[in-house]
């Protein structure tokens, strides 16, 4: 069982808060007192040992003593015929959690510091962070093929009989000998590094640094090492003092890292778990927290509750690491004294962003102390435009795959181990079968907490590299075949791993200004160089010319929409508003809401017309070219023309697609209210129109009506003279006289009538008017219409008027009831 050290250099002290350069660690170790990884007076990267085990690893110390390899008859020095006792780890029986953490502790939780304030740049790291072999070795790192897992080989040293030949670099095959069968060729592999030896560095550069480096440039990257139990995967990852392994190698590359970029600035956060028994615990947590909370895995790839820790030193992550490693259960088995019986990953968070003055306040974008913690999320914010990269750099120590053993604990471990690495197995061979044949079959991720926590890096979110442990003693030829299977199916995985990346709207806007000015470069060499390519390319040739002109033509329209969008995004966005990609307006806005989308809105427009207009300017402002300028100046002066006029089409396109949906919803409410409003008034100019027609229907009517009244007329008055001129008349002094009636609103028939009765007695009772004759026409029923008749045209109505001095007319006594009617009624009986 694990006894914790409790000397203060074991405990954890501490979080050491962002330090001026000159101002060395505020921890209250001393640098020098501290145990130090890489140093010589080191501690082993192993967890704390019972005091048998201790003794044994005490005693082999340099040179490396090779366990026993699996299979293989256990050697006196390290095994005595009788298992050993198992120096088991179970986590919940740690003692006092307080032994651990401090209360101090609590600070180092991430989400109880300010990430502004623990930042690590090259001022910050301290020189001896860095020193030794690793900070000379700066070249370029080779990051292999990007969209494939990195696969290497480690072949333990063996005293037993060699069976595999490793002679051949990148590959390794089984001597003839050892093969199971002589009908079939013995196996060979092929990968990218087969590596040999106990030396760790080489290793280290082979393995993991292009990966660390890749981290360090914001991809996630994950490098594991894989294989049976004893073929050394710990010693791999983890060495020991003289030499140590990739992950305290890495941290040390992480900070030399951090040291030679003087542009960035970084915010790098720990965490430690292991599987154990198909449950995850956090190795960071205090021992009780984490026996009784197991981390609980949400989502894809995130963690709950997990302690992540910010470190700005290496001695802050050697110090994390050491907690953790105490933690880790470790017992002995048949094989491996130290057996690992969980699979570990170590986690670095990394967050980098250019270095500059800018700070958060002063961006009035968040509140140091009030972010809510985010597991998985970011911490580290844009400022003034500086994107944010943020990757996650895990080290996976694997459990090892092994036979049953004698003990029963041991061998319930090795189950759950066997059956997660087999989960593992069957992963990756269905992601290598999908990528080489094309498929979308279903991977079994969620068949084991392993492969759920590796499910985002196996699908290609991550830079892989596998480092495969095999042991080449003769008795682990199966074992050792197996794990290279493993490996060879690994190699076929595809993946796509991608920086990862936030970006404000400043960043994404510059971004895309950048882009738009390159392409416009392209498209302008393009064109300037078009007239004398034509001629040269075939009509195949220029057809596939003008698309590629094309296709960078709408990629600058997109890119000139993009900036319109986050722009107008960015002026109206609130604190937390991140666009990477166009937003859409929520018409479930309140109207004071939408009143400043539109203004923004207009603005945008204001100054999109602004642009047309200086655009259009400079367009009419450009000097004429002479009509016997040389052909190239033509050219050209058209190629600008060109493009100039393409500017102007993509400013107006984004000016249209940029009136915004709010501007087109008032429109459409406008346009609604405006068209009721019209339809009303379009069915009231109807209503008057027909009522118009009707009454020009009936002034036409009134008006044939009046003609045939004075043809009726005309006819009486020839009547009257003829009668007249037969001396018919009343006496000499009667005269017939027909004067035209005054114009009146009752009508001249009305006061001709009234006159008449006045005057005289009609007698012509002879005289009758059939019922049909307009003569009959009550017009007095139809006063309005006369009313409506415009004035010049009561020269009709004078025309057909007409006064009879009935004196003149030899009327009978009867008084007619009507006499015009009695008068005009008659009028077609009176022989002419
Ligand atoms: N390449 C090597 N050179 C020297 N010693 C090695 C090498 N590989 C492994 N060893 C030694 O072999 C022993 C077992 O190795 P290690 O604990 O790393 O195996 P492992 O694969 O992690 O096993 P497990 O899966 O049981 O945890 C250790 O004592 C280690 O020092």
């Amino acid at each position: 069982m694990i006894t914790p050290s409790t000397s203060k250099l074991a405990r954890a002290v501490p979080f050491t808060p962002r330090r001026p350069a000159s101002v060395s660690s505020s921890s209250d170790i001393p640098r020098a007192t501290t145990p130090s990884i890489l140093g010589t007076t080191a501690k082993k990267y192993k967890a704390a040992l019972s005091a048998e085990s201790r003794l044994r690893t005490n005693k082999s110390s340099s040179p490396v003593l090779l366990s026993p390899v699996p299979g293989s008859p256990p050697k006196a020095s390290s095994y005595d015929g009788t298992r050993p006792k198992t120096p088991s780890t179970p986590r919940g029986t740690s003692p006092n959690p307080a032994i651990f953490m401090s209360p101090g502790d609590m600070s180092m939780d991430v989400s109880r510091v300010d990430p502004e304030e623990v930042l690590v740049d090259y001022q910050t790291v301290e020189p001896g962070d860095v020193s030794g072999d690793l900070e000379d070795d700066s070249q370029t790192p080779d990051y292999g093929k990007e969209d494939k897992v990195l696969v290497s080989i480690r072949i333990r040293p063996t005293t037993g009989h060699q069976a595999w030949d490793a002679s051949i670099p990148k590959s390794i095959k089984l001597f003839p000998q050892h093969a199971k069968s002589t009908l079939n060729a013995p196996p060979e592999f092929h990968f990218d590094e087969v590596l040999t030896g106990s030396e760790n560095k080489p290793v280290y550069n082979a393995v993991a640094r292009s990966h660390v480096c890749a981290a360090m440039e914001g991809y996630n990257a994950v490098i594991f090492a894989y294989g049976q139990t004893a073929s050394g995967k710990t010693f791999t990852l983890s060495g020991n003092e003289d030499q140590p392994g990739i992950i305290p190698r890495a941290m040390k590359d992480v900070f030399a890292h951090i040291r030679r970029t003087s542009t960035r600035e970084y915010l790098l956060r720990c965490s430690y778990l292991e599987i154990y028994n198909e449950t995850i615990y956090d190795l960071l947590a205090p021992p009780s927290v984490a026996a009784t909370q197991p981390v609980q895995l949400i989502g894809q790839g995130i963690l709950s509750p997990l302690r992540e820790e910010v470190v700005t030193s290496l001695k802050s992550v050697r110090e994390v690491m050491e907690r953790g490693e105490r933690h880790r259960r470790t017992a002995s088995t048949d094989w491996n004294e130290r057996s690992s019986r969980s699979h570990s990953v170590f986690r670095l968070v990394i967050e980098s962003r250019e270095r500059g003055e800018g700070k958060p306040e002063a961006s009035g974008r968040q509140t140091p102390g009030l972010r809510p913690p985010t597991p998985g999320g970011t911490r580290l914010q844009t400022i003034g435009g500086r994107s944010v990269q943020m990757s996650v750099l895990s080290l996976i120590d694997l459990a090892g795959s092994e036979k049953a053993t004698s003990d029963k604990e041991r061998t319930r471990e090795g189950k759950y181990i066997n059956t997660s690495l087999l989960t593992l197995g069957s992963v990756i061979g269905t992601l290598a079968e999908n990528a080489a044949k094309n498929k979308t079959d279903h991977v079994p991720y969620r068949n084991s907490k392993l492969t759920r926590l590796l499910q985002p890096s196996l699908s290609g979110d991550a830079r892989i590299s596998v480092v495969c442990t095999v042991n080449p003693d003769a008795n682990a030829v199966t074992e050792t075949t197996s794990t290279l299977g493993f490996a060879a199916r690994i190699k076929r995985v595809q993946l796509h791993a991608r920086k990862k990346e936030v970006v404000d709207t400043e960043a994404l806007i510059e971004r895309y200004r950048k882009e738009i000015e390159e392409l416009k470069q392209k498209l302008a060499e393009r064109e300037a160089e078009a007239p004398a390519r034509n001629r040269r390319l075939s009509a195949r040739e220029q057809v596939d010319e003008s698309k590629a002109m094309r296709d960078l033509n709408s990629r600058i329209q997109q890119l000139t929409k993009l900036i319109l969008t986050s722009q107008s995004v960015d002026e109206n966005k609130g604190d937390e508003s991140r666009p990477a990609s166009p937003s859409k307006v929520d018409f479930d806005m309140s109207p004071y809401q939408l009143q400043q989308e539109l203004l923004a809105t207009r603005r945008q427009i204001e100054s999109q017309s602004n642009q047309i207009l200086s655009l259009e300017a400079a367009l009419l402002a450009r000097p004429e070219i002479s009509p016997d300028a040389p052909e190239s100046e033509k050219d050209k002066l058209i190629a600008e023309q060109q493009k100039t006029i393409r500017e102007l089409e993509i400013v107006v396109r984004g000016y249209e697609d940029n009136l915004g949906e709010p501007l087109r919803q008032v429109k459409e409410d406008v346009e609604r209210e405006w068209g009721e409003r019209l339809q009303a008034e379009v069915r009231k100019r109807e209503e008057k129109e027909a009522w118009a027609t009707e009454l020009v229907r009936q002034l036409e009517k009134e008006k044939r009506a009046r003609t045939k009244l004075e043809e009726e007329r005309r006819a009486l008055a020839a009547f009257v003279s003829k009668f007249d001129s037969l001396g018919l008349g009343a006496g000499s002094n009667l005269s017939s006289k027909l004067k035209p009636a005054k114009p009146t609103p009752g009508g001249a028939t009305t006061a001709f009538v009234e006159r008449q009765q006045n005057r005289h007695s009609m007698n012509l009772n002879t005289i009758t008017i059939p019922e049909e004759s307009p003569m009959r026409m009550d017009v007095r029923n139809q006063p309005r219409l006369l009313d409506q008749t415009p004035e010049e045209d009561w020269s009709i109505v004078e025309d057909a008027s007409f006064e009879v001095e009935a004196s003149k007319l030899k009327v009978g006594g009867k008084r007619a009831e009507s006499p015009l009617k009695e008068v005009l009624g008659r009028k077609e009986n009176i022989p002419l």
